[in-house]
């Protein structure tokens, strides 16, 4: 599913216009008519359209529009529909126009029995600060639904005042419960704070042909795509089948990463994990890790030219392998990435595994000039904001606003990886500038070791024989999706970073289900 700016919606409805006579009026009718139909799935099973009252707050512009046409089937569903049009302030209460000096108690009263209010004020026309007196309108709302918490707010498009561009949302926006956005999901959807603001979100259909998008390089992640991208699993296969992964994790003080990253590419379906881990650690991993077969690494003190030759030799037949998890930083580990990093740029990138660096993996990196020129082609690196900022020169990277996306792209280009750029709403993107984005995002996340399950994963979905870009979104889309399992049960505290790898597995299975 895309994600467009603005000016590509825009574009995307003068170009249905001229090539299919898609005129401004019939796509408002099917967004009017599919903003009614997702309203009415939404209700069922436990409510029914017939008696429900719902307020329209209608603006001045064709988000309006959709408004009123969606309010129109409505009532022919049987809800009592009242619509209250902000710039003539006119309210109408069950096709009967309010005197307009009366306007201000009814829509009072209206206000305080309806189920539900929808936002059709604003959507991709808002330019300038809203005026006064619709912040107030909006503030209004938000109080009566702190007072009653059932009611329901449902956004058109998009929350009022959100800048469907960047995310900057207006002092008057107020947060939805369910945004209907239509023909595509927009950009600023994707970051802070207007990610607050939208609730559950559905798209919903206006007809437009999808060849229009194909020139459209952002996407969203989504269930469809990702089951679209699984591998099959033939009933003839064997473990071979499905790829070895090899893991050059975990050290000492971070036992825990090389176990959550080599447990999470084997429950992504990799047929065969192996640790390469010295004989001190070996005890630590054998004893909780039993399906995991080991390459006995000589330790820290020996060179690192031994101990990068003892992985190398048991590189072939490996289809992909992770550097990085808790792997701690020192010069001999250094040395030890970079004659890895030597040996796979040597080799024709047929025979080469697939490459993910992550957490120290990039630490061990970020303090060389020119690291990226050490990568083999296809490499997917996966750093938290942090991290990027190291590999950046010291940037301050942002958590989560519109800064990152650009930055992500950018380097991706600049250093000819797939660049997963973590966080809420985690950015995918590859040296062309083709982009995913995850909707989900889930605080239960932050916290210690889920990004070693996540490089895991990807390194699993390597193994199987994704290309970097495909690997990359798949694993981060499952892995929240994992998260929603998880936070099914205990919500969105507590969770460990183990708790995902059972859920892995369904997470897969939902995927393919739904
Ligand atoms: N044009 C089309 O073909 C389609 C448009 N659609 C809908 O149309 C919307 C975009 O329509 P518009 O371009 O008319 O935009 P809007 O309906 O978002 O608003 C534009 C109107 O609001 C006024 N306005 C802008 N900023 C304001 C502010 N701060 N305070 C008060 N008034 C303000 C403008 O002067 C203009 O009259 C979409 O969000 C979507 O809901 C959909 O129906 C799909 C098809
Ligand atoms: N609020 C959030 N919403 C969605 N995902 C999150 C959120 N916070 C963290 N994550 C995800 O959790 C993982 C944390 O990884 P990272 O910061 O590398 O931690 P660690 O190195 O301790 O494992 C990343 O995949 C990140 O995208
Ligand atoms: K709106």
């Amino acid at each position: 599913m895309h994600i467009v700016t603005v000016a590509e919606m825009r574009a995307l409805e003068e170009q249905a216009d001229r090539q299919y006579d898609l005129s401004s009026h019939i796509l408002m009718q099917n967004a009017g008519k599919s903003a009614a139909d997702i309203f009415e799935a939404h209700l069922l099973p436990h409510h029914s359209m017939n008696g429900l009252e719902v307020l329209f707050l209608i603006g001045p512009g064709n988000n309006g529009g959709d408004g009123l046409v969606m309010a129109d089937h409505l009532v022919e569903a049987g809800a009592f529909v009242s619509l209250y049009r902000w710039k003539e302030r006119k309210l109408t209460v069950r096709e009967q126009d309010i005197s307009e000096a009366e306007t201000v108690s009814e829509l009072e009263s209206v206000l305080q029995s309806t189920d539900y209010i929808i936002d059709a004020l604003l959507g991709t026309g808002h330019s300038r600060p809203l005026p006064d007196d619709m912040r107030a309108l909006l503030r209004r709302v938000e109080q009566e639904r702190e007072r009653r918490a059932s009611l329901r707010i449902v956004a058109i498009d998009l929350p009022t005042g959100l800048n469907p561009d960047t995310g900057g949302v207006d002092p008057g926006t107020i947060h939805a419960d369910i945004t209907i956005t239509l023909a595509c999901p927009k950009l600023g959807f994707f970051f802070f704070p207007g990610r607050e603001y939208l609730g559950e979100l559905y798209v919903g259909d206006i007809g437009l042909p999808p060849e229009l998008e194909n020139h459209l390089t952002t996407e969203m992640l989504t269930d469809k795509q990702v089951e679209d991208l699984l591998p099959g699993r033939s009933l003839n296969s064997n473990k071979g089948t499905f790829g070895k992964v090899m893991l050059f994790c975990g050290s000492p003080p971070y036992p825990g990463s090389a176990y959550l990253a080599g447990t999470a590419a084997g429950r992504v379906g990799a047929g065969l994990v192996t640790l390469a881990v010295t004989e001190q650690m070996l005890p630590v991993y054998a004893g909780s890790f039993h399906e995991a077969t080991f390459v006995l690494f000589p330790p820290e003190d020996s060179g690192s030219f031994q101990r990068s030759q003892e992985l190398i030799t048991h590189l072939p037949g490996y289809r992909s392998l992770l550097i990085g998890p808790g792997l701690g930083q020192s010069p001999n580990t250094r040395e030890v990435i970079l004659q890895i990093l030597e040996h796979l740029r040597n080799q024709p990138e047929e025979k080469r595994p697939r490459l993910v660096i992550d957490a120290d993996g990039l630490n061990n990196l970020s303090a060389l000039e020119h690291w990226w020129t050490l990568l083999p082609s296809g490499t997917v690196i996966t750093p938290h904001p942090g991290e990027m900022g190291r590999l950046c020169n010291g940037l301050k990277v942002s958590g989560g606003n519109i800064d990152r996306l650009e930055l992500a792209r950018g380097k991706a280009k600049e250093w000819n990886v797939t660049l997963v750029l973590k966080g809420a709403c985690t950015i995918i993107t590859d040296p062309a500038g083709n982009t995913r984005i995850n909707w989900q995002a889930n605080p239960a996340l932050a916290t210690a070791g889920t990004g070693d399950v996540l490089a895991g994963m990807i390194g699993g979905f390597l193994a199987q024989g994704l290309s970097p870009f495909d690997a990359a979104g798949t694993g981060v889309y499952l892995h929240t999706a994992a998260s929603e399992l998880v936070s099914a049960n205990i919500g969105d505290a507590g969770l460990l970073a183990s708790d995902l790898l059972p859920q892995i597995p369904r997470a897969m299975v939902r995927c393919r289900q739904s």
